[in-house]
């Protein structure tokens, strides 16, 4: 399995933090018709697919749910719209060669793909349906997840992260969004989805690791992204999990110091962002969360850029606080008990599901 050399275009396409026409394009016919009518109306695909429901949209298509008429099963499709599209490489065939990498084998927490087509102009990438995101769940748990929510969280992700990294796969894009909850039977479980800014960090055949680089645009969401990233260096498997630390810390605090930044403009922004991920800074992102997950970001930072890391230890150290406090991993986040109604019981109007 080759994954395309689109690599380049790819991540200046991605990491742009302008809205550029390509990322803002409209749906190919007969999609943009039925699409254009938004909620409500469906489209029914030569391949046999009916859609039901926007799920969400994102830099490069949206994504519906839908049935397979013949199996009645449910699926999620993404679809990306190639007709105006100004880049040499289209994206999905891209997401889906990640995909395979990463079912190779069986990588639990990362959503089948069942397949990948192109109807009209529009490629349609036919997935495992999820169910709510991380950060629709925050939202409906009013704002912050308790400890144990996350710690609970953390063991799995930490997990998956390493499956991927095993199979030479580097996620580059840790955000709430894009890590959701199973559905059903799989509820309990949580899923790392859109590899749109996935890359191998290591040559499949020789396991020769990337060589290191600076001069990047800043690849993956400002807000969670490692400093290194942010600084446009060349992300490694550290760069991931510490990405992931910042997504933990958020879903437990609910803000972040660089939350509602004023800054006169965005690169202005951008650069006291930077600046407040500083390693003598940790302490300060880390207060209010037990001294575990400061010990994790120092650990991330201490790594060099092509260290395996440990993420026996990193497990370990979230273990031990969830062993100290007598909580046991049993699969009861709060959304499942409620126990968020402490905080009211609106749901905010931001909850898709
Ligand atoms: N398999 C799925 N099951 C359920 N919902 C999904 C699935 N895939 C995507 N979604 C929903 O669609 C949204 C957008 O999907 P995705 O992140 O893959 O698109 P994107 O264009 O790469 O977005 P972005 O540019 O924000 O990263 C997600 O935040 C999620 O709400």
């Amino acid at each position: 399995m080759s994954i395309p050399q689109n690599e380049q275009n790819h991540h200046e396409a991605r990491a742009s933090n302008d809205p550029s026409p390509e990322r803002a394009q409209p749906l190919s016919s007969p999609l943009k018709m039925a699409m254009r009518r938004g909620r409500g109306e469906s489209y029914r695909s030569a391949s046999g697919y009916q859609t039901l429901s926007p799920l969400g949209g994102g830099s490069f298509g949206q994504v519906y749910s839908a049935v397979h008429l013949h199996s009645g099963s449910l699926v999620a499709i993404k679809f990306e719209d190639t007709s105006q599209q100004k880049r040499k490489n289209e994206l999905l065939p891209y997401e889906h060669a990640i995909y395979q990498v990463l079912s190779h084998g069986g990588c639990s927490g990362i959503p089948q793909v069942y397949w990948l087509g192109k109807e009209d102009t529009t490629n349609m990438l036919v997935m495992e349906l999820l169910g709510p995101t991380l950060e629709s769940l925050r939202y409906f748990c009013r704002g912050t997840l308790s400890l144990k929510s996350v710690l609970m969280l953390a063991d799995q992700l930490i997990s998956t992260l390493e499956s991927i990294h095993s199979r030479g796969i580097l996620c580059r894009d840790i955000k709430p969004e894009n890590l959701a909850m199973g559905r059903g039977p799989k509820s309990h479980l949580v899923y790392f989805f859109d590899f749109g800014l996935g890359r191998l960090y290591k040559d499949v055949i020789t396991g020769e690791h990337i060589p290191y680089r600076e001069g990047y645009e800043p690849i993956g969401a400002p807000r969670y992204c490692s400093q290194a990233a942010f600084l446009g260096y060349e992300q490694g498997r550290k760069d991931d999990l510490e990405s992931l630390a910042f997504v933990l810390i958020w879903l437990h605090k609910g803000h972040m110091p660089w939350t509602s930044l004023l800054a006169p403009n965005i690169p202005a922004k951008l650069k006291i962002m930077g600046e407040m991920k500083d390693t003598d800074k940790l302490a300060e992102i880390c207060k209010g969360c037990p001294d575990e997950f400061l010990t994790y970001l120092r650990y991330c930072r201490e790594l060099e850029f092509a260290d395996a890391p440990d993420y026996e230890m990193l497990r370990g150290l979230f273990r031990g606080v969830m062993q100290r406090e007598g909580w046991v991993c049993d699969g009861v986040y709060d959304w499942c008990t409620g126990s968020d109604s402490e905080k009211g019981t609106l749901m905010p109007e931001r909850f898709v599901w």
